[in-house]
Formats: structure tokens, C-alpha cells, sequence
């Protein structure tokens, strides 16, 4: 045994009595039921549709409410008290005005204070106090805890209770405490949260989503294949960099850009009046919320042609120099005809239309002008000088992997490249053939090295980032080829596919999902997979739950893009002691619709799984960590403290 490390222990634990006190506490937290996991994936900016999910904890908090006021409280006040507790700010400045006396207004601020810690002591019965505790808001701690533990167990407390509850609202300090619960009760019905990749692109707000998850108490996140993007373009890849900005032209969202993360486009700009004008293919995606003027427009035009042209071009090199990315039949810049204004792909020619290649030198297509180099130069310097894009790629790189095994389950955004036979897709990389499990931890290993080196801009790590955006055995990307030359410049649609990895037929498959457990050294008759990725139609029927439950797809479009052809407004997942409950989430209105009309667009839930017996945090990746620390305090009782 390691003494060393026992001395060390003994300089924290230094009595017996506190090594026996933490022994019993610890073994005491794993017979509680094991926390809530909450799942959310494929979020790609749409900040507010989150936040309701987040705050409304996927309708665990309205249940809570629910279990307890059902018989006391109208539907209309369930739905209001629920509004407060996910937004408490709004809530209240609205009814503020609704009283005309200060005495019914104080009498509204004791009942809802009143059944706030009525919810808190029912929302936390599974957690030690301890834990609690640091859900509370900290100024309130001492009130709280006096509200919480001295209301029941005497009736003589109750005049006592009362007094304090009074004497926070003629201090002033209803509204604050208000907010406070709300926040804690939010905060108590999630444990932990995964968030399964794709977070950027398509909607406007990916920021405010990272900030929101760099405050959130617990939390881990699956790289998707467009936060992967974004990582790229941070570590020095300019491909990953031009796509980024291109598709922010194409959802208009260069706000993103400019705005929020504070890079420089007037390069870009210039250079974008310079050689464009007006071209349908490259107007930007409407917004039903948003207005812009024509000559918006009309810029936003130009700019997404300048950059999908330097984004074309930046792929001709890498594909060239990096042979076993097996790209050749993307060199579409090369293979177009310039003079017939056509191109050849996969043995088909085709007619090109709306094209804009006035920057390309046909004699040697990939070659950027001098500006156009100058100009992703410059854009580069500004996306790693901003702090704000800093502080979220190195959030997402410490929160982040690839793929995640946890509690027996396999969380991972795209999929695990196989053939149409379900073995596992080989690819060689520097000489070596990885597949599996082995080649994803390959993928993370650049990827990171890339994130490390963001001075390199051109080696094999920065490119393989690209390949994880793009590439066909990439576990992000998961189809064989990205057609977006294709869906600028050619009408005919056939073109335009993407061909799906064969994972996306053979997952409904039991035993072939029982294999990729076994492959990440999971228990398949236990484990789950969890994906995102792959916006589930369920308006044509197509069923989240796959493979009798072990595999789970949760892209649900939280993105508003894809909505119509999901028929939903995006999944989430619950894992709670119980089981497992996948939520489907209606069209999300407006915060002010909620708030205002108590109009919860309430889930629908299934059952994935139920437990037979209530799982305890003993059974959790968290409790095998407990059971160690047990151990080791074992270990010093019987080192220090037992003759
Ligand atoms: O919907 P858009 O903007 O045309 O983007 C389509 C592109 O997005 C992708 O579907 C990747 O995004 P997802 O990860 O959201 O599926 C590509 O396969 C495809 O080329
Ligand atoms: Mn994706």
C-alpha cells in the first residue's frame, strides 16, 4: 500500500471520529436513489427553445408541482406557479402590478414562498442535506435550511415559520427569495445534464447556450460534428473556419460572427463586393422572426459566395496531400468544366447554375488570390484573438470527447462507422489501421493535439479536424460524402444526397447494437446508446426508440430549420432511478407566451425502460468512484487509527 498517499489523507481526515463521520456519509449517499440525467442534443442555436427545456427540466419540475398541489390548485394555478418557477424574473414583474393593495400582494409572496419550499423539501427528498445546501442560494442558506427542517416536526413551529416568512417580505426580500427557489427547484430536478453534440450552427444564439452551460452545475458534452466545426476553426483550421462563417451567411447569423464573438468582417466584405453580386443560390435561409432590408440581403449574398468559394478552394490541398482521407471525387473545383459550365461527379455530368467562380483561374482552379488569402488570414488572427470564442472552445474542449460511457451507457453524437456487414470500418491513418473504439480515440487524440497547436494551421492533426467534419468514416459526419457544391450549383436534386454509413439501417438492429456496446467494453444487456445527429421524422412515423430500446436517437430539431421534417420541436431524455423517459417537445412559442399565459407546451413521455429496482447511486459511474474513496478511508481506519 501506498503510505504517502495515506499520510496526505490523514492530514485532511486527522481524527478517527472524522474518517468514521465520512465513512457513514458516504456510504449513506450510495443507498440513495441515483440523480436524474437529462439529455438534450443537436440544440444548434436556438438558445430560447433550450432554456424552457432546461428550466422546465423536460416537465419534471411541472410533475413535481403537480404531485403536489394536484389537489389543492386549479389547472389555471399549477400552470401560473409553474411559470414563476421557470422564469421567475419575468413572472413577477408582471403580477407586481396585478394587486391593488400592498397586503394582497404580500399575502401572494407568502402563499408562493410557501409552496416554493413546499416543492424544494419534496424535489430534494433523495439528496443528502449537504447537497441541497449548495443548490440554495447562498444568501438564504440560513433561512431556508430554519424553513425547511422547522416547519413539520412540531406544530408549535408553525407560528415561528410564519414570523420568519413575514419578516423576509416587510425586509423586501420576497422577490429575491422568490427567484432564488425557483432557481434551486430547477436545479434539483436535474442532477446532470449531457448535451450530444451540436450546439452551433443553423440558429442564432450558440453563445448564450455556452454561457449557459459553463454555469450549469453538472454537465458533460459530446462533440458534434458542427461544434467540431467551430473547434477547428479556433485551432487553426481555415477550411473549418470558412464553413463556419459560411453557413452563418446561410442562416444569416453572421451576427454570431461580428456580434457576439466580436471578428473583424470587413475584409471579407470588401473583398465580397468586389467579385459578387446578387445570386439566388446564395441568398440567405429566411427567418419567419427576423426582418432585413434588401440591401442586407444583398450583401449577405456576396459575403456567402466569397466564402463558399475560399472554403472550396481550401479543400483541393488537403484532399491532395492527405491521400488516405480518400476525398479525389470532391475535388469539384478541378473536375468542373468551366467553359460548358458543367461538372462530372460520381460518372454523372451535370449542368451547372447559379455558379460565381469569377475569383477562379481555370488553369489552376484552388488557387486563392492574394486577397482571398489575406482575407482568411485575417479572419483566422481575429477568431483566436477573440476571448469570448477562447473561453468557449477551451470549455467545450474540458467538458468534451468524442463519445462518453457513462452508467452503463454509450453517448455519441454521429455513429460508429461500419460496413454493410456490421463490422467495424478500418481506416489507416500514418500507416496504421484503426477501427472501432480505437479509431474515435485516434480522431480525439488529433483533434486535441490541433486544439494544443493552433499555431499549425496545415499539419495532419488541423486536417484531420476537417475530416471529422466531413470525412466518410468520420463518427461525427457518418455519411459518404458532403454534396454541398452540389446543392449551390446544380438543380437536379439526386445530386444532392448523402449517402448515409450503413450504422443508420443496421441500429435498429439488437444484436448489432449489442456489439457496439461491447466494442466501448459496456454490458449490452444493460447499456444503452444514445444518439443525436439524425433529426428523427417523426411526422413519417419513424420511431426515437430503436432496437427494442437499446439504441436512442434524440435529435428531435431543437433546430427551427428542421421542424418540419421532424413534426416536433426536439427530444430529450431522462434517466432517473425509475428508468429511462424519452420527452417529446411541442413547437416552443415564446418565453413571453409562457409567462404570460402559463401555455407549458407539455410532453409527451414514453417509458424506454423501467427499472425493476429503484436504481441507487451505488450502481452509477459516480457511486464506483464513492465506493473507491471508501476504500482508501477503510484503508487509513485500519493504517492509522486500529491496532
Ligand atoms: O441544411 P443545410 O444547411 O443545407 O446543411 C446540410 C449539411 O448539414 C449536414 O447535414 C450536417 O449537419 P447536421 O449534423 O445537422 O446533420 C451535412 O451532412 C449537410 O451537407
Ligand atoms: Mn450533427
Amino acid at each position: 500500500m501506498n503510505t504517502k498517499y495515506l499520510d496526505l489523507l490523514a492530514e485532511k481526515y486527522d481524527s478517527e471520529e472524522k474518517v468514521v463521520t465520512e465513512i457513514i456519509n458516504l456510504e449513506s449517499i450510495l443507498d440513495l436513489p441515483k440523480g436524474t440525467e437529462h439529455f438534450v442534443s443537436d440544440l444548434h442555436g436556438e438558445y430560447q427553445a433550450f432554456q424552457h427545456v432546461l428550466r422546465n427540466g423536460s416537465g419534471k419540475v411541472r410533475e413535481k408541482i403537480n404531485d403536489i398541489f394536484k389537489d389543492t390548485l386549479s389547472e389555471e394555478d399549477i400552470n401560473d406557479f409553474a411559470a414563476l418557477v421557470y422564469y421567475p424574473e419575468d413572472k413577477l414583474k408582471l403580477i407586481k402590478h396585478q394587486f391593488n393593495s400592498k397586503q394582497a400582494l404580500d399575502e401572494w409572496y407568502a402563499e408562493k414562498i410557501h409552496h416554493m419550499i413546499h416543492l424544494i423539501s419534496y424535489a430534494s427528498s433523495k439528496y443528502t442535506r449537504s447537497k441541497l445546501r449548495k443548490a440554495l442560494p447562498e444568501q438564504f442558506v440560513y433561512i431556508i435550511e430554519e424553513l425547511l427542517y422547522k416547519t413539520d416536526e412540531y406544530t408549535n413551529k408553525k407560528p415561528y415559520y410564519e414570523k420568519i416568512v413575514q419578516k423576509i417580505i416587510s425586509l423586501g426580500q420576497a422577490e429575491k427569495l422568490i427567484i432564488g427557489l425557483s432557481y434551486t427547484t430547477q436545479r434539483l430536478v436535474v442532477d446532470h445534464l449531457h448535451v450530444v453534440g451540436d450546439i452551433y450552427d443553423r440558429g442564432p444564439e450558440p453563445d448564450k447556450i455556452m454561457e449557459t452551460l459553463i454555469g450549469y452545475h453538472s454537465i458533460d458534452i459530446q462533440w458534434g460534428n458542427h461544434d467540431v466545426l467551430w473547434i477547428g476553426a479556433y485551432a487553426g483550421s481555415k477550411v473549418c473556419l470558412a464553413n463556419i462563417i459560411r453557413i452563418c451567411a446561410r442562416y444569416d447569423n453572421l451576427d454570431i460572427i461580428e456580434d457576439a464573438y466580436g471578428i473583424n468582417l470587413r475584409p471579407l466584405l470588401n473583398l465580397a463586393e468586389k467579385y459578387y453580386g446578387d445570386n439566388p443560390a446564395f441568398r440567405p435561409k429566411k427567418h419567419s422572426d427576423q426582418n432585413i432590408t434588401d440591401q442586407e440581403k444583398l450583401q449577405i449574398t456576396k459575403i456567402h459566395q466569397a466564402i463558399a468559394m475560399i472554403q472550396f478552394k481550401l479543400e483541393s490541398p488537403i484532399i491532395k496531400r492527405r491521400s488516405f482521407f480518400n476525398m479525389e471525387e470532391r475535388l469539384v473545383l478541378e473536375k468542373t468544366d468551366y467553359e460548358k459550365q458543367e461538372i462530372t461527379v460520381y460518372g454523372k455530368t451535370y449542368p451547372l447554375e447559379n455558379t460565381c467562380f469569377s475569383t477562379i483561374d481555370p488553369s489552376d482552379p484552388a488557387k486563392l488570390l492574394p486577397e482571398e488569402e489575406e482575407v482568411i488570414d485575417k479572419l483566422l488572427l481575429s477568431v483566436q484573438q477573440s476571448e469570448k470564442l477562447k473561453r468557449h472552445m477551451n470549455f467545450l474542449m474540458k467538458k468534451g470527447s468524442l463519445y462518453l460511457k457513462y452508467n452503463g451507457n454509450l453517448l455519441i453524437h454521429g455513429c460508429i462507422p461500419v460496413d454493410e456487414n456490421g463490422n467495424m470500418e478500418q481506416m489507416e491513418i500514418e500507416g496504421k489501421a484503426y477501427k472501432g473504439r480505437e479509431l474515435l480515440d485516434k480522431f480525439e487524440s488529433y483533434l486535441r493535439h490541433a486544439f494544443a497547436h493552433k499555431e499549425l494551421t496545415d499539419d495532419l492533426a488541423t486536417d484531420m479536424v476537417w475530416y471529422l467534419w466531413t470525412g466518410e468514416y468520420s463518427s461525427l459526419f457518418g455519411k459518404r460524402a458532403m454534396t454541398t457544391f452540389e446543392r449551390y450549383f446544380i438543380s437536379d436534386k439526386v445530386s444532392h444526397k448523402e449517402e448515409k454509413n450503413p450504422y443508420y439501417y443496421l441500429r435498429e438492429n439488437v444484436e448489432m447494437c449489442r456489439k457496439m456496446l461491447e466494442e466501448f467494453e459496456l454490458d449490452p444487456s444493460q447499456g444503452h446508446i444514445i444518439n443525436g445527429h439524425t433529426p428523427v421524422k417523426e411526422i413519417d412515423g419513424e420511431n426515437p426508440i430503436k432496437a427494442n430500446g437499446k439504441m436512442i436517437v434524440i435529435d428531435g430539431g431543437f433546430s427551427k430549420a428542421y421542424q418540419s421534417t421532424t413534426g416536433i420541436a426536439g427530444y430529450t431524455l431522462l434517466y432517473n432511478s425509475f428508468g429511462m423517459q424519452l420527452v417529446a417537445h411541442q413547437h416552443f412559442n415564446s418565453k413571453e407566451d409562457v409567462v404570460l399565459n402559463g401555455a407549458d407546451v407539455l410532453s409527451v413521455r414514453r417509458v424506454v425502460d423501467k427499472e425493476l429496482e429503484r436504481k441507487k447511486v451505488r450502481e452509477t459511474n459516480i457511486g464506483a468512484k464513492l465506493q473507491e474513496e471508501i476504500e482508501m478511508l477503510n484503508q487509513l481506519m485500519a493504517y492509522r487509527y486500529i491496532n
